[in-house]
């Protein structure tokens, strides 16, 4: 069995350990570190993998690492790290960071691959877009399958459309996590104690959720069939209209895009 070395053990690294423990690998074939140790020893302790206390220990006998720490914490990584990762398949989740840059980083590395999942992947509900350098070995194909098909959907793209994934998919979670905020603070501003308007706004975006991807109808179809002529539904979308939602989840898109095309310039 593969053993992976997450650089790293905070949502994502948590999400994938996660995935594959489920999916029977062992504890054994799994290491964690962080610089400050913090949340490797929170990982270890809720997981039972090892917690490496050097970046050798990391990643000796280790066939793949995973870097799943912050982006600007590439600039100030390890120097140990070039030739403790020799020969490795490298995964990086880290948002803007270019293949070209993980080759820099990481020279003596067999392969690189760019992968952006997303937190429903803790459920194995997630979206995962994914790329490599170049054509990789079948086994490192599986390697990556087994790391990535835990947390959900993993589709293989250019990397051209990894920073669009990201803006999407990779911080679509958080937009939405907004919205049954704001959903939830407008049903306790009209009166529902909190964790009944909890119940009815989760309730209600899950069975959405459900309903948006079993009937297989578009989105605009499903609204419509909330939406009476002259009822309260066509009442509160104009509201949602005159507001220039579109517009706003629009530039929200943009200007996520624009950051994660920022990060791969700084240094
Ligand atoms: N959260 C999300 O929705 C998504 C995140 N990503 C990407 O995943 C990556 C991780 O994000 P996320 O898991 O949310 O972040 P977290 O903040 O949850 O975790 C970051 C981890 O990095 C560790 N760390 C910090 N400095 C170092 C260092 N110098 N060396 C080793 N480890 C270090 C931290 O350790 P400690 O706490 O012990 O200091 C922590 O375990 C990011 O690059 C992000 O772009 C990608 C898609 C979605
Ligand atoms: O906010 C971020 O930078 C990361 C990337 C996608 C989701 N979270």
């Amino acid at each position: 069995m593969s053993v992976i070395a997450f650089l790293g053990a905070g949502n994502m690294a948590a999400a994938m350990v996660g995935g594959l423990l489920k999916n029977g690998h062992a504890h054994a074939a799994l290491r964690c570190y962080t610089e400050s140790g913090q949340s490797a020893r929170a990982l270890s302790a809720l997981t039972g993998i090892t917690r490496a206390e050097s970046i050798p220990a990391l990643l000796a006998g280790a066939d793949l690492l995973v870097v799943a720490f912050k982006p600007q914490h590439l600039a100030t990584r390890d120097a140990a790290l070039v030739e403790a990762s020799s020969g490795k398949l490298i995964v990086s989740v880290m948002v803007g960071k270019t293949l070209a840059q993980l080759q820099s980083a990481f020279p003596h590395a067999r392969a690189w691959v760019r992968a952006m999942p997303n937190t429903p992947g803790k459920i194995g509900a997630g979206v995962t877009g994914w790329c490599a350098h170049t054509t990789l070995a079948d086994a490192d194909r599986a390697l990556v399958d087994s790391l990535l098909s835990p947390l959900g959907l993993a589709l293989e793209v250019t990397e051209a459309q990894i920073n669009d994934i990201a803006a999407i998919s990779g911080s679509g979670p958080a937009y939405f996590f907004e919205f049954a905020a704001a959903l939830s603070a407008a049903a306790q501003q009209i009166g529902f104690e909190p964790e009944v308007a909890k119940r009815l706004v989760t309730q209600t975006l899950l069975g959405s959720a459900q309903l948006l991807a079993q009937s297989g109808a578009a989105p605009e179809t499903l609204r419509n069939q909330v939406t009476s002529p002259n009822g309260t539904t066509l009442a509160g979308l104009r509201k949602m209209e005159e507001a220039r939602l579109r517009e706003t989840v629009l530039a929200t898109v943009r200007a996520a895009q624009a950051r994660g095309l920022e990060i791969a310039r700084e240094s």
